[in-house]
């Protein structure tokens, strides 16, 4: 199999499709929603391939990889409808109280009352995968499981991260394949080790499932993405089939890394402006103070509290937990939209097209100062009032989750999730910069945009307000 994955890595130079970058907020909307049919797909991944069934060239795609059609959709629905449907994330609400309980416990404890910096990064990122894992596992996944699931997906993120680039397209010389090549195979073996992990996990919700009497019946409990991949059916050449191994562990991979890694990076950005302003700091606190916990358990981030909201938007304009949003165009689908990919020769038969989500959000043209972490732009009269996560049909001003049809399906359960934890942070802790040290806003651009240097940050405990 190893083999069969370097020989694809060895592909000759010739065949790579060329890459252009977007960074034009108009050229973006008019690709992803003019035409949207045309920008549906992204380039094929080295790792969703068969690896527990071992089966001969079948992929085992998970919802960012499987090309746009059917099948995409049936997975799709079955995240949106089956795990983040309202009436299902209302049921989360206990395990939202743990992470937060996890994360706040963590800080204490490394805080040492303020007297020792925290590096914030590192238990936000316990506390998030935690609850990332019990999403997708249930909540009778253990802490050694969840610890020895977060040491494999780090691997994985850094790996990838470490390559640089996760659609290589240079392979002109042997220096480039050979780093590719062995990119895969770490890639692979990655992948195998997660498959070891994943598939007990799997079986024994099978066996607790077909226990289960009435499997519809969730008894008051959230649950869990793993049990709704277990029920699904998916169209294929003999009819609806359940999912095979590999593709549940793809899409519970993909689950795992997506919903920690963004949320994590989007949590030590917005916290590390919080550090820098104070006043904003004390504004977001005021807020968060003057409506209970559940408010931001159940997701409220519009309504009761406009400027966590603001100040959440402002960070993913600023830095965007996902630095691209790629897709592959098949040659001679090239429409007029881009002059660029209409002049462009396309020997391996398409293109490769990224939008870079920082240049549009920074843009000079559409921004009052772009480079200024300012939230109340996205306040009532300011200049972005009614700029949301996701761009509409007609205009573009910023695009963190994507936009048109492969927009991000995790977004209000990650805008909940960041609003969530960074109101305990705020309530919690009085945050100040560590002593001999200001807070380094260099961004690192690896698979995901993260702090080129983590956030280290006095966090002193606040007194609990009176029951
Ligand atoms: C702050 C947090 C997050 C950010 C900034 C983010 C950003 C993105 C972006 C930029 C894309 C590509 C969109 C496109 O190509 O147009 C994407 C896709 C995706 N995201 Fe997220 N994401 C976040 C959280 C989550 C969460 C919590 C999940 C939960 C599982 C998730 C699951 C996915 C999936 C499955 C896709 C592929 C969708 C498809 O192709 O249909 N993301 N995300």
């Amino acid at each position: 199999l190893l083999r069969r994955a370097a020989r694809r890595a060895r592909a000759p130079a010739a065949v790579q499709p060329p890459t252009i970058e977007i960074s034009d907020a108009a050229v973006a909307r008019r690709a992803l929603v003019d035409y949207a049919d045309v920008f549906a797909n992204r380039p094929f991944l080295p790792f969703p391939v068969a690896l527990v069934t071992g089966r001969r060239r079948r992929r085992s795609d998970n919802l960012t990889s499987v090309p746009y059609g059917p099948h995409w959709r049936v997975l799709r629905r079955n995240l949106t409808a089956g795990i983040f449907h309202p009436s299902r994330l209302v049921l989360l609400a206990p395990l939202q109280r743990d992470a937060v309980d996890d994360l706040v416990a963590g800080i204490s404890e490394s805080a040492a009352g303020g007297a020792v910096p925290v590096v914030v990064r590192d238990a936000a990122y316990a506390a998030v995968f935690r609850l990332a894992a019990r999403m997708c596992f249930g909540d009778g996944v253990g802490e050694r499981q969840v610890r020895a699931l977060r040491r494999v997906i780090r691997e994985f993120v850094l790996d990838v991260g470490v390559a640089n680039n996760v659609f290589p397209v240079s392979t002109s010389t042997a220096l480039a394949r050979l780093r590719r090549w062995r990119r895969v195979r770490r890639l692979l073996s990655s992948r195998r080790r997660q498959a070891e992990l994943y598939l007990p996990l799997i079986d024994e919700r099978r066996r607790r499932m077909a226990r289960r009497r009435d499997r519809d019946a969730d008894g008051g409990m959230f649950r869990p993405y793993v049990d709704a991949l277990i029920d699904l059916r998916v169209p294929g050449d003999g009819g609806s089939t359940p999912l095979t191994d590999d593709e549940m562990v793809s899409l519970l991979m993909e689950f795992l890394a997506a919903s920690t890694e963004s949320v994590v990076s989007c949590i030590e950005w917005t916290l590390a402006h919080l550090v820098i302003d104070a006043e904003a700091q004390s504004k977001l606190r005021r807020e968060v103070g003057d409506v209970g916990d559940g408010e931001h358990v159940h997701g409220g981030l519009g309504g009761r509290t406009p400027y966590m909201r603001a100040v959440i938007l402002e960070s993913l304009r600023l830095h965007p937990p996902v630095p691209f949003v790629i897709r592959e165009i098949v040659g001679g689908a090239a429409p007029p939209v881009l002059d660029e990919l209409a002049a462009m020769p396309m020997p391996g038969g398409g293109a490769r097209v990224h939008f870079v989500i920082g240049d549009i959000g920074r843009d000079g043209k559409a921004w009052k100062d772009p480079e200024e972490f300012r939230p109340e732009r996205f306040m009532a009269g300011g200049e972005a009032e009614g700029v949301g996560p996701v761009p509409g049909p007609k205009e573009v001003r910023m695009m963190p989750f994507g936009a048109g049809r492969r927009s991000c399906p995790g977004m209000g359960v990650a805008m909940a999730h960041v609003g969530l934890f960074v109101a305990a942070l705020v309530r919690e802790f009085e945050w100040t910069p560590a002593a001999g040290g200001g807070v380094d806003l260099t961004q690192q651009d690896d698979l995901f945009n993260v702090m080129r240097t983590p956030l280290r940050a006095r966090a002193t405990p606040r007194p609990r307000a009176p029951a």
